[in-house]
């Protein structure tokens, strides 16, 4: 299996290779050349299997013969095994056909630690098999940031910075990232909002000379190996209620579109996907989009689903590839354009993706409510984003089963959900004397030379 940038100019790559490399040279995203594809036998067998069996075999066509089978295996079972709930992602159910999958009993109590738990296991393997080591630069609204610390934490081969927006993450997902005292990890919070720091972490990628001097890594969504491992979830709960025999809707909360573009992935596996919602918060650029076929960035406004503060959407990209039709050069053009502000979307690719993908936005009144409506109606106590999905997906019911998203722990966000229902999510145990340990941060400036030298003189110093 190779992988293609959605920009059409950079190298092709090994699994191994775009996994290490993250941001493909040109500026692109890497995807694989061909999506390979499961038979309904396949995918029917997988009824009954464990988290681990089901994440072996759709990932295993993706990764080639990059690990032995053994190998692979294993790195899935580290992965996973320090998840709090046997079923990984459990499905509970909020009404006659509307499901929640809880994507938040991993470590770091966010969905992101489903890939995060397992890229730390791949970049491990792969880098003491290479005797290489990597400088990681991420960049997180709040939970990527934590779940790449947990994972890489400690670590002799790798350096792990991550850049957050000074005073625009929850409490609890900041002193995830200032309270390890491992000497690798490195937490700095800078002036801006998440796109400038992604931008930030693009430029790093874009400077040959810096990249390639620190072994750049990123671990950002922009990593192929993070979609692929979030593929997987969309399989054990559709084939929990009946897929493939039955066809399944999913609402997902939206902001790099790196989560509902696995799902998209799943799809065109063969998952019998009806409908993927977009469901994003009051920075509603997708939902825009999808309505006005106009790609048109505003300001980022803060709200209390902090994670979804989000205008450019480093994923939107792979899904403009396929609705492309695979056409790197038109990616190209309208990234281009973005650079100004805006794009528009041509005719037929954006029937293309109103074929897959549908959309709503969550007002910040609206999510209150929707946490309200999910603790009263079901006693599911929802974080403010996966509040965002409910009440979009709310609006999308019909005879098809629907399975939202729930991606964080309510226990992330505790004053949002304290102000909404009036009690006060707990942390789980595992995460209670976290409150009491000293942080530590640097404060940046949101600019590059700054950072280039910073990274520099740290690795330096190690
Ligand atoms: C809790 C939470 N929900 C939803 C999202 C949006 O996911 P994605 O960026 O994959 O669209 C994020 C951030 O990525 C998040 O941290
Ligand atoms: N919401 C994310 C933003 C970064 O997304 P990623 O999936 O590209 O890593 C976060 O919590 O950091």
């Amino acid at each position: 299996m190779k992988y293609i940038s959605t920009r059409g100019n950079a190298p092709e790559l090994t699994f191994e290779e775009a996994m290490l490399t993250g941001l493909a040279r040109d500026g692109g995203l890497y995807v694989p050349e061909t999506i390979p594809t499961l038979s309904k036998d396949e995918i029917a067998a997988m009824a009954g299997l464990s988290y681990e069996e089901v994440a072996f075999r759709v990932m295993k066509p993706f990764i080639g013969d990059t690990f032995t089978d053994e190998e692979f295996k294993g790195i899935i079972a580290r992965a996973y095994a320090n998840f709090r709930h046997d079923a990984r992602a459990p499905l509970v159910q909020l009404g006659p056909n509307h499901f929640l999958m809880e994507l938040f009993h991993g470590p770091t109590l966010a969905f992101k630690d489903f890939a995060m738990q397992l890229i730390g296991q791949l970049f491990q393997f792969s880098l003491a098999r290479r005797n290489e080591r990597v400088t990681i630069v991420g960049a997180t609204s709040g939970d990527t940031g934590s779940a790449a610390i947990e994972a890489f934490r400690g670590l002799d081969n790798v350096d792990v910075f991550i850049l957050f927006p000074d005073g625009r993450v929850s409490d609890i997902q900041r002193k995830q990232m200032t309270t390890p005292a491992d000497a690798n990890v490195h937490a700095l919070a800078m002036e801006g909002d998440f796109d400038d720091c992604q931008a930030k972490l693009k430029d790093m990628f874009n400077d040959f000379e810096f990249r390639d001097g620190v072994k750049l890594a990123g671990v950002n969504s922009i990593n192929w190996a993070r979609v692929l491992a979030q593929v997987v979830y969309y399989f054990t709960t559709a084939v929990s209620l009946g897929a493939p025999a039955r066809n399944i809707s999913f609402t997902v909360p939206t902001g790099n579109f790196g989560d509902i573009f696995a799902g998209y992935i799943a799809k065109k596996m063969g998952l019998p996907i009806d409908r993927l919602v977009i469901a994003t918060n009051q920075n509603d650029i997708l939902h825009r989009t999808m309505e006005t076929a106009a790609y048109t960035k505003e300001g980022v406004t803060p709200s209390i689903s902090p994670s979804m503060d989000i205008q450019v959407s480093s994923n939107f990209e792979r899904a403009l590839f396929y609705a492309y039709g695979g056409d790197g050069n038109a990616v190209a053009q309208l990234m281009e354009e973005l650079k100004e502000g805006s794009f528009s979307i041509s005719q037929g690719a954006m029937e293309s993706l109103r074929d897959h993908f549908d959309s709503g936005r969550t007002s910040e009144a609206e999510t209150v409510e929707t946490i309200k409506w999910g603790f009263t109606h079901t006693g599911e106590v929802l974080c403010p984003h996966s509040a965002c999905g409910v009440k979009v997906a709310n609006q999308h019911l019909n005879e098809t089963p629907m399975i939202t998203l729930a991606t964080a722990h309510p226990a992330k966000f505790p004053d949002a959900v304290e102000n909404a229902i009036g009690v006060r999510p707990a942390l789980p145990p595992h995460m209670q004397d976290m409150m009491d340990k000293p942080e530590r941060v640097t404060k940046v400036p949101n600019e590059l030379e700054h950072l280039k030298t910073l990274i520099k003189d740290r690795i330096a110093a190690r």
